[in-house]
């Protein structure tokens, strides 16, 4: 059961505002989810305006971001990510270049520094006593006043905006509108990662500054060629990006191998789907490959993509209902074994 046609050429703008309205319709809603359905069939992307997060915050996250990652390089590593980390749930700053998007057969190294942040546990909670993989506490960033309560706040209205708009995608996939809440993702194992990407330096990038700037301009880029993040689909749920609003740099792909540039629109979110939507759709929702390329100008850019995830333990297995008479497409898998897998390869540090 596949009815995706994904040679999109642009990104749907979806009014997402009788989602988040107490006083509205089931009829209302559900017409919000079917717009919001089809965009995930379709492109696996699309812009929410009217998501009710106020422009004061979002840009205050990352202007607050900005001026942390002008902090000299031995501050920023007061919270780096380091081999102990690892044990100690992955959170923390990784320096530029030491975040990799894997291949086959290798790796490439992104262009950006980031801070990775993610459902926090206290020291003293039982599941980090028992030294569950990926709980443990955050190391928020708190040298620049007033950042880790507007982090804090921005996460709580992710976290809000994403169960509103997934309770839309539930009424668009005609499952029970509460779907995506309580024991499969109503306390989401959530990602915040804040990335600083500096503009590609072409004339240090591995391959030679002008072929590689034909290369970056291209639809096809050598994998020696530097990104300032490579092509990927994410690992979860839906995605919710927090981007500045004057560089152009997020781009798509389409079934053509087509980029589409998913370019800031003030006053919205651009979001995208993840993994697990394919398997709990059994495929007719696909995440759509994305990557980012800073070179528009000499400007870097902040972005600070929201990860609404599934709880920690769920099992995402086909729905019954969207397999019909075949057999699933798909194995189920546990998202915290999925994460793992995942994040576990992520870095060469
Ligand atoms: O920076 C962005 O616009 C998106 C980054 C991204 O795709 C990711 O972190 O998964
Ligand atoms: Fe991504």
């Amino acid at each position: 059961m596949i009815g995706n046609c994904r040679g999109f050429h642009s990104i749907p703008i979806i009014d997402v505002q009788k989602l988040r309205d107490s006083g509205s319709t089931l009829d209302e809603r559900k017409r919000v989810g079917f717009e919001l359905d089809r965009a995930c069939r379709e492109v696996g992307f699309f812009y929410v305006r009217n998501h009710g997060i106020c422009d004061d915050l979002t840009t205050r996250v990352r202007e607050m971001s900005r001026r942390w990652f002008d902090l000299p390089a031995d501050v920023k590593a007061q919270i780096a990510l380091t081999a102990d980390c690892k044990q100690k749930g992955f959170r923390g700053y990784q320096a530029l270049g030491s975040n990799v998007t894997r291949y086959d057969g290798g790796f490439q190294r992104d262009w950006h520094e980031a801070i990775d942040l993610y459902k926090h546990f206290d020291e003293s909670h039982p599941a980090v006593m028992a030294g569950l993989p990926l709980h443990g506490p955050n190391p928020w960033p708190t040298q620049i006043d007033g950042h880790r309560e507007a982090l804090e706040t921005y996460v709580q209205e992710c976290i809000s905006l994403g169960a509103d708009l997934l309770r839309g995608i539930a009424l668009g996939l005609q499952l029970d509108e509460d779907f995506f809440g309580g024991s499969n993702a109503g306390d989401p194992f959530w990602v915040m990662r804040i990335i600083h990407y500096p503009p590609l330096e072409l004339s240090a990038a591995p391959s030679g500054s002008e072929s590689t700037f034909a290369a970056l301009m291209g639809e096809e880029v050598e994998r020696s060629v530097q990104l300032s993040c490579g092509e990927h689909t994410d690992y979860g749920l839906l995605t919710i990006v927090n981007q500045d609003e004057n560089v152009s740099a997020l781009q798509v792909k389409n079934s053509a191998g087509k980029w589409v540039a998913a370019d800031p629109i003030p006053g919205t979110f651009v979001c995208n789907i993840g993994d697990m939507f394919k398997v709990w759709t059994n495929g007719l929702y696909q995440p759509t490959m994305h990557r980012v390329i800073n070179i528009s100008s000499a400007k870097r850019r902040i972005s600070v993509p929201f990860f609404y995830e599934p709880n920690f333990n769920t099992r995402v297995e086909p729905l019954s209902q969207l397999c019909g008479s075949e057999p699933p497409r798909y194995p189920g898998i546990t998202y915290g074994d999925h994460l793992q897998s995942k994040v576990f390869q992520n870095f060469e540090i």
